[in-house]
């Protein structure tokens, strides 16, 4: 059974629909990303799988609990969360921070020097926060949502606004848990990091999941039916993948008359622009 399921969720603000009926699952152990432009809908779907916020309509069971569970320990145990609200306190060292959250989730002794070292900053225990980087902040905030090691982990937009390396950092990290089980729901407008890490995603655009799918399935269902052929001599054609092509096709392929011949697959940004019409910024 799906670890989270999400039937015909609504939300409303006053005359505002944020969520106007969403159904997905997400499976125990996937990275399940929830794509969309801003104003979409993102946040408010993760605000209510963690209780923050009480659906207007639908149904919502995330690990077993139903969503007028939300509010209890246990449920909220099982959750790690990383979003724009989260905070360190600025004044104490990244120990005595992660500290209290280990002593708060009664996680076992030696935990953050275990996820200090799994971001790579293990040397950086003694720091007050307030004299690191802001790519190190975000790591060490992934730190201290993971420290009690959770079943589930929300992240909203986790890399948003960060350099490279970083985001490269948090990619490995997220990949790990993975590995270890959890189960990993994430929001972004980052195409790239969604094919990279996401088993499914679904496009969410005005409050309505437009399509759904593992990143290369939906990148193969929305391909164009077009085949480039690059000839020795540097000529580029480009040919309809049809029957009556197929002769000259295979002719290509066999003779070596050609140093590349490509199909066309539509990155996920691509997609989620034929799906909507709109860009994912
Ligand atoms: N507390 C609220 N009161 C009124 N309207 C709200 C509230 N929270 C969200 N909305 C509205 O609901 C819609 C969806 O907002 P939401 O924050 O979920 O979008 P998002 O996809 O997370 O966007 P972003 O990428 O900018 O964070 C927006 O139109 C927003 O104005």
């Amino acid at each position: 059974m799906s670890i989270i399921q999400v039937n015909n969720l609504e939300k409303t603000f006053g005359s505002e629909r944020a969520l106007a009926g969403i159904t997905f699952n997400v499976e125990r152990g996937q990275i399940f990303g929830l794509l969309g432009p801003s104003g979409s809908g993102k946040t408010t779907t993760i605000k209510v799988m963690t209780g923050e916020l009480k659906p207007s309509d639908g149904d919502v069971n995330v690990n077993n609990f139903n969503y007028k569970q939300f509010r209890k320990n246990d449920y909220v145990s099982s959750l790690g969360i990383l979003s724009d609200k989260s905070s360190l306190y600025e004044r104490l060292t990244v120990k005595d921070n992660l500290e209290l959250f280990r002593k708060l989730y009664n996680a076992p002794k030696g935990s953050v020097e275990r996820v200090l070292k799994d971001v790579g900053l293990e040397s950086e225990i003694d720091k007050p926060v307030s004299k690191l980087s802001k790519g190190m902040k975000q790591r060490i905030l992934l730190c201290k949502a993971v420290i009690h090691r959770p079943a589930i982990l929300f992240l909203d937009e986790p890399t948003s606004a960060l350099d490279p390396t970083t985001t490269e950092k948090i990619h490995d990290m997220l990949e790990e848990l993975r590995d270890e089980g959890t189960t990993i729901l994430l929001t972004t407008h980052n195409m790239d990091e969604a094919t990279r890490l996401c088993d499914n995603v679904a496009f969410l655009y005005q409050g309505v999941i437009q399509d759904s799918g593992a990143p290369a399935e939906l990148r193969h269902r929305y391909k164009r039916n077009e085949v480039h052929i690059t000839y020795t001599d540097g000529t580029v054609k480009t040919v309809d993948r049809t029957e009556e092509n197929r002769s000259l096709l295979d002719n290509v392929l066999f003779n070596e008359e050609a140093v590349d011949v490509r199909t066309d697959f539509p990155t996920l940004g691509e997609v989620f622009k034929k799906v909507t019409g709109k860009e994912l910024v």
